[in-house]
């Protein structure tokens, strides 16, 4: 428990942004929700305020950015990010572009498997905020962790953010993969093998090995591959009954960052010479230039290695 409220500003009012309000406002803490449509404009709902949390999509993070550097933000503001994303101009992930836009406040990473629907459901779950400041990490902890949501600290904020960034691309793919019907055994394939796709990049970048076996890493890799809750496996499923990706945008509800991270990860490996089989088969898949079932033979015919 706080010994004292806070003010919280939630900026993204979507689904997450507007879950993680519900959460924050357990304790009595001064949550105000803002987003580009409310009537009031983002200064007025940063006066004062003690955490400023993004739960902008990959697309909001930078015009975010840029609006709050235009102003004042409070001296004693910790920075909590929980966009699921990397941005396309310079392939870093919103902690990174958080950090170097405010080099003097701390910056938090929230990620876990945390299916919005979920939590406002009030289902348990947990997750990990992650700092290498670890007071400003603790400071979150305590603020959204209630008695149906445990919160974790590490201090790995690239590997956390990294994990459950990188897994929506093997969340299309486990769409795939349950919409056509290819059963338990390669779902668990897919999953598996994910892991040290995720990893081989995820340290190549810089973040530590063992956050991958996480919350933010294996936690959430499972929970979004296997709920039909997920945007991402919604894509893939649809995909693979054959709506084209336009149809299937037209009908769902929120952001699915998978889409957009495929391809930056995908220029990512490509300039970095990093072998990601999986996320190569979405790329083209969501590109329109496979079928799944020619993504799905492409992986299983290639060359035979040790695990
Ligand atoms: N939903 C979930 O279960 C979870 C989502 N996440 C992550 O949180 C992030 C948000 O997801 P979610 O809430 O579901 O997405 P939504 O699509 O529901 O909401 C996105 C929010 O971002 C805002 N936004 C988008 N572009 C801009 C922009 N250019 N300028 C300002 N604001 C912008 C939207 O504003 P507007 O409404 O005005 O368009 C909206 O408030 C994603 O990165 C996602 O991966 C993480 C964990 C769980
Ligand atoms: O990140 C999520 C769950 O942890 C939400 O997944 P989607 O964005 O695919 O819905």
């Amino acid at each position: 428990m706080t010994e004292k409220p806070k003010n919280i500003t939630i900026v993204g009012a979507g689904m997450w942004g507007t879950a993680l309000g519900v959460l924050a406002s357990h304790h009595h803490h001064h949550v105000r929700l803002w987003s580009r449509r409310c009537p009031e404009n983002l200064a007025s709902v940063i006066v004062d305020a003690d955490v400023i949390l993004s739960a902008v999509s990959m697309g909001g993070v930078t015009p975010i950015i840029k609006q709050l550097q235009d102003l004042n933000l409070p001296k004693k503001a910790i920075i909590v990010t929980a966009t699921k994303g990397l941005d396309p101009a310079t392939t870093l992930t919103p902690s990174r572009l958080w950090q170097s836009a405010f080099p003097d406040y701390p910056v938090v990473v929230l990620s876990g498997p945390n299916l919005s629907k979920e939590i406002q459901q009030n289902l348990p779950a947990a997750t990990a905020v992650a700092s290498t400041d670890l007071t400003a990490a603790e400071t979150i902890q305590v603020i959204f962790a209630t008695e149906k949501f445990r919160v974790y600290v590490n201090s790995d904020p690239l590997g956390t953010e990294l994990g459950g960034t990188l897994k929506n691309v093997v969340a299309i793919a486990a769409g795939v993969c349950d919409g056509l019907h290819l059963g338990t055994n390669a779902k668990a394939a897919l999953l598996t093998r994910a892991l040290p796709e995720i990893i081989r990049v995820g340290t190549y970048l810089g973040a530590e090995k063992e956050t991958f076996f996480g919350l933010s890493g294996l936690g959430d890799l499972l929970a979004t591959c296997n709920s039909p809750l997920s945007r991402n496996y919604q894509v893939g499923y649809g995909l693979a009954q054959g709506k084209t990706l336009e149809e299937i945008l037209a009908h769902l509800e929120g952001t699915a960052e998978g889409i957009n991270t495929t391809n930056v990860l995908v220029q990512i490996a490509t300039e970095q010479n990093l072998y990601v089989p999986i996320a190569t088969q979405v790329y083209r898949l969501l590109r329109g230039e496979i079928s799944p079932l020619t993504a799905v033979k492409s992986l299983m015919e290639r060359d035979l290695k040790s695990e």
